[in-house]
């Protein structure tokens, strides 16, 4: 799993407990994969669809770098299947997982639209099209 965003913990980001407020957790995280569903799919419209169980294992304090994991474990007619890792950026220690992310490939009246992907397209073939 690639983690290519990195957040800071700052004092707004903060439950009452001082630890990370897991609704700006799962913020970061939604927006995350609709960024990596868009990029796979290559059609920005996205919708989230499902979610299944969040595992938070571990709090994060102020002053934290935490980075999110994303990868597609699935890509269906419509849809595209993701998990996702939250983890220490320093101590690598693991901070929230979620098994399935499902989001929808739809089109311009939100319907289910097939994509057509099959697999995971890496940043060097991306660049590679954009060069040929
Ligand atoms: C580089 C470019 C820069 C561009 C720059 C733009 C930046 C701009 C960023 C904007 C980023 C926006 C990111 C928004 C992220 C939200 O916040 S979206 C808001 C929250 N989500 C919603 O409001 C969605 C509400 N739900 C719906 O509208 C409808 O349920 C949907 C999603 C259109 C699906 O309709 P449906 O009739 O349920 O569809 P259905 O055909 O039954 O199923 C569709 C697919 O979902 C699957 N599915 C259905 N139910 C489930 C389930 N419970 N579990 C798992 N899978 C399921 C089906 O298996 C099917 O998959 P496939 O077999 O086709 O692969």
């Amino acid at each position: 799993m690639n983690f290519h965003t990195r957040k800071w913990v700052k004092p707004e980001d903060l439950n009452p407990n001082g630890s990370l407020f897991g609704g700006s957790l799962l913020r970061w995280i939604d927006e995350e994969a609709a960024i990596y569903a868009i990029v796979q799919l290559e059609n920005p419209k996205v919708v989230t669809k499902y979610m299944s169980e969040i595992n938070f294992v571990s709090s994060a304090k102020q002053g934290d770098i935490i980075e999110l994991g994303i990868t597609a474990t699935a890509f269906g007619t419509t849809s595209i299947t993701m998990c996702c890792e939250v983890r220490n950026k320093i101590t690598r220690k693991s901070i929230l997982t979620i098994d399935k992310i499902v989001f929808v490939n739809i089109n311009d009246y939100g319907d289910p639209t097939p994509h057509g992907k099959t697999k995971i397209k890496y940043i060097d073939e991306q660049f590679e099209d954009l060069g040929n």
